[in-house]
């Protein structure tokens, strides 16, 4: 007999929120609070990757027998990584570097079952059209920028400044929905267009 298995979402951001409930999983959100400084020398990928462990890792041990999702995403241009912007001027200064360039948003997921933790994650190339100054202060206005990694939302206001996008779509809003099934099913957890089971 399958069982629905219990979900538990370990970030507080409304897109993940968003996404999973898109592709119909039911689920708890209890956001992690982890130290997210950068080793020295880090790789952003390795950095991403390591935060969503970590934040799995934060909130497993309270829910025994249920499935943790945790996440991170990091935007890097030019060696730079960018977090979410400070201040108005940070995001302006994100979105002038931004401009007409095209940098990389890495996303991680991990999965923890029991004992076991599996992870992954993407790498998106985003390219933006050249943005002018006035531009750029009217969307920092909107102030959807900030609480965003990168100063920018794709799934918002955003989109008339992406011109292109290779790789998952998904992972550039925040959670990498093909990487996360087959995660879950590297946990023996199913997903077949709806709750999840084991
Ligand atoms: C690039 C980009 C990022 N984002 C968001 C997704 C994430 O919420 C945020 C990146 O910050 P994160 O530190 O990955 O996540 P978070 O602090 O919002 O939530 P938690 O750590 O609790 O999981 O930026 C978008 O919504 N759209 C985009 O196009």
């Amino acid at each position: 007999m399958s069982q629905p298995v219990r979900v538990v979402l370990a970030s507080q951001s409304p897109r993940r929120r968003e996404l999973l409930t898109l592709v119909g999983i039911p689920h708890e959100v209890v956001p992690a609070d982890i130290d997210e400084t950068p080793f020295p020398h880090e790789a952003p990928a390795a950095y991403t990757e390591r935060l969503a462990r970590e934040k799995v890792a934060a909130v497993a041990g309270r829910f025994p027998g249920a499935v943790v999702i945790g996440s991170d995403t990091t935007v890097v241009i030019g060696g730079e990584l960018l977090a979410k912007p400070e201040d108005d001027a940070d995001a302006r200064r994100m979105l002038r570097l931004l401009s007409g360039r095209t940098h990389t948003v890495h996303t991680a997921v991990a999965v923890c079952r029991g004992d076991r933790v599996v992870s992954g994650v993407e790498d998106v190339a985003v390219t933006f059209r050249p943005l002018g100054d006035d531009e750029i202060a009217a969307y920092v206005a909107t102030r959807e920028p900030m609480d965003k990694a990168g100063a920018y939302g794709i799934q918002g206001y955003g989109a008339t400044i992406v011109e292109r996008i290779d790789g998952d779509y998904f992972a550039v809003m925040g959670l990498p929905l093909v990487r996360l099934t087959r995660l879950l099913g590297e946990v023996g957890v199913r997903y077949r267009f709806g709750a999840p089971f084991v």
